[in-house]
């Protein structure tokens, strides 16, 4: 939106773009204008469509200010949500997982953990495949961790999504981080789809194993020693987490974050990685420590859960967008697909 010259000082304030009042009145003096925290109240009321004048600068207020976040408005968590509304909403979504394409370090078997490494182009390919076997399923907002591994993988296979909405990186680290990426259209933001990033959904720290090669590993420790490493659930490798601690971090976040907008009805994919989707799966589908171990997720294969009724139903791997199957397993999924196929025929 343009700015005119009086509105130049700090452009536009929408009801979804941020706004640090604090270092407005810091920039602008505090004035007859009064901008409490982030509610964008002035002098108790909320901010109305206009133009503001402050002490020496004037603003634009092109949208009636009710909320301050971008694309994404965060979900109240459920024990403070208790509108009939919420009730209703709450009835079912789906829930992608995915582990992120093979990476260049999947590929020379090096450890990897918390090491920040990219796809390969097998990785890549298999990031799009993963994106055909869900590209009829509805996604309204996605979660990956905080490597570049995973955001690729997510971002790949949404490029391959029938509805094709634009996956947008949510930016939260700082003031200006939020405001800088502000979206002025509603209608832009309808037809984006917002990717939020969390270290807690970070592969488990591998600590000193970290850029060794496994089989050498293995070689000099004994295959007993690092199987029990990779794949037991309490046992920690050499200042690394064990699963049991990667799982302190992730399924809290899982609980905390995703689970809240599952029960909201938001249909969600999270792009993670081996050990950190292990350990939500230990959580969805109440696996005991000793199963968990024989748990294997392979590179760039999405799997499907319903959340319905606070419980995760799993539905397996979409073979493919024709595959029927997938489709039948609720009726929203088939409404949504059908919707799609007249959309895009
Ligand atoms: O190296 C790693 O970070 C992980 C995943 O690739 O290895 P592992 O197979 O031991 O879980």
């Amino acid at each position: 939106m343009a700015a005119t010259a009086s509105h130049q000082a700090i452009g536009t304030i929408q009801s979804h773009g941020y706004f640090n009042s604090s270092s407005f009145q810091q920039e602008h003096g505090n004035t007859s204008l009064r901008l409490i925290s982030k509610g964008f109240r002035v002098d108790g009321g909320l901010l109305r469509r206009g133009s503001y004048r402050s002490k020496n600068r004037s603003f634009v207020v092109s949208q009636a200010s009710t909320s301050q976040t971008s694309m994404f408005s965060p979900v109240s968590s459920p024990s403070k949500d208790n509108t009939a509304n919420s009730q209703k909403k709450s009835n079912e979504a789906a829930l992608i997982l995915i582990r992120h394409g093979e990476s260049l370090w999947n590929e020379k078997n090096l450890f990897t953990g918390c090491v920040d490494v990219p796809l390969t182009k097998k990785g890549v390919e298999e990031a799009i495949e993963a994106g055909k076997r869900i590209s009829n399923i509805p996604i309204d907002v996605i979660y990956a961790s905080a490597l570049i591994r995973s955001q690729m993988t997510a971002m790949l296979a949404m490029a391959q999504h029938r509805r094709k909405k634009v996956p947008i990186v949510v930016h939260n680290e700082s003031e200006q981080a939020k405001s800088w990426s502000g979206i002025f259209s509603e209608e832009t933001k309808k037809q984006s789809i917002p990717v939020i990033t969390a270290w807690q959904l970070n592969e488990r720290m591998y600590g000193e194993l970290q850029g060794l090669n496994k089989q050498e590993t293995a070689d000099r420790y004994g295959k007993e020693q690092v199987h029990e490493w990779r794949r037991s659930y309490d046992i920690p490798p050499p200042n690394g987490e064990s699963l049991e601690m990667c799982a302190e971090r992730a399924v809290a976040y899982f609980k905390e974050h995703i689970e809240p907008q599952l029960l909201s009805g938001k249909n969600v994919m999270i792009a993670a990685h081996g050990n950190s989707l292990r350990s939500i799966i230990m959580y969805l589908d109440k696996l005991t420590s000793q199963e968990v171990i024989s748990l294997e997720l392979s590179t760039g294969i999405p799997m499907l859960y319903i959340f319905k009724e606070g419980k995760f139903m799993r539905r397996g791997s979409p073979v493919g967008p024709t595959e029927a199957g997938v489709y039948a397993y609720t009726k929203s999924l088939a409404l949504y697909r059908q919707k799609l196929d007249e959309m895009f025929q």
